[in-house]
């Protein structure tokens, strides 16, 4: 038996189900995270990438089914609080997802306070954390808009690496950037896997990063996993209709601007019937 075998998934998510009213965002989405790996997720707007992104950071309740985080599940007051240190989030939009009232040092101290994590290290630990996002030589008494979109990016990623998580949620995280600045992003996320073990949930539609990044890559599409596996597989040779089509979509695109966007319905498909 294999290590991999033997040990449980880092994340595990399982037949998780989420409604908002009658309409079904999420139906049975189960999914596999390995420690120190990468899963995309990719699926046109609306497939429920973002829905179920929150629900794995615990900021949407499920309707149905169960996470796990290392073989427990996360279920209970005292497991949710441990599992929302161990996991961190990046938004899309680095201008939204930081209070500009804030100074860069009280937003990353942020998180360290809520877990009671806020000692009398945690200046230091806040001007460490900033160095390991290349933001060392900022002044963290600095307000947000003094900086550009990457450079607040790159506090996001801080603040998401306070508590020591060993799993990053990314949404979408460079898209929002100018396209010199996402290829910095998305190397200082590498970097950061590399160096400390992280793993990634990453949702983007810029097929060029699924290559890159991916280890597996789960395709969504109406709140359901229509396929997944490797990512050298489920790009290179897809199997299910939705996935030929979605890729079929964004490769006969310009090769500047391979997004992953709306491909056609069932309605509107021949004979595909997915
Ligand atoms: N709070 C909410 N209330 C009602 N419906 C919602 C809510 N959040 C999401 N939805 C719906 O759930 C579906 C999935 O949304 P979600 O944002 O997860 O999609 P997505 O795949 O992330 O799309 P995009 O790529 O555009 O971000 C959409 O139809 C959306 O309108």
């Amino acid at each position: 038996m294999t290590t991999e075998e033997k040990e449980p998934p880092l994340l595990s998510v399982r037949d998780v189900t989420k409604r908002y009213g009658s309409f079904t965002a999420l139906d049975g989405v189960t999914l596999d995270i390995r420690a120190g790996t990468t899963v995309s997720l990719v699926g046109e707007s609306g497939s429920g990438k973002s829905t179920l992104a929150r629900v794995i950071v615990g900021l949407e309740a499920v309707d149905g089914g169960s996470v796990h985080h290392r073989g427990a599940p996360v279920r209970g007051r005292g497991a949710r609080l441990a599992f929302r240190r161990g996991v961190g989030m990046v938004f899309q939009d680095p201008y939204e997802s930081i209070d500009p009232r804030f100074t860069l040092h009280e937003v990353v101290a942020e998180p360290l306070r809520a877990h009671g994590m806020y000692g009398p290290g945690g200046k230091r630990r806040v001007g460490e954390l900033l160095e390991s996002v290349g933001m060392g030589s900022v002044d963290p008494e600095a307000y947000p808009h003094t900086l550009s979109g990457g450079q607040r990016q790159r506090v996001c990623i801080a603040r998401a690496l306070a508590t020591g998580p060993d799993l990053l949620v990314c949404d979408e995280p460079t898209s929002a950037l100018d396209v010199s600045v996402q290829a910095q992003i998305l190397n200082l996320l590498l970097t950061l896997q590399r160096e400390r073990g992280l793993a990634y949930l990453f949702i983007t539609h810029d097929l060029d990063v699924v290559r890159r990044i991916s280890d597996d890559v789960h395709v969504l599409y109406r709140g359901t996993v229509v396929e997944h596996g490797p990512a050298a597989q489920v790009i290179g040779e897809p199997r299910h209709p939705y996935t030929q089509k979605l890729l079929g979509a964004v490769l006969s695109d310009s090769p500047r601007t391979r997004r992953i966007g709306t491909v056609p319905g069932p309605s509107d498909a021949d004979n595909t019937g997915w």
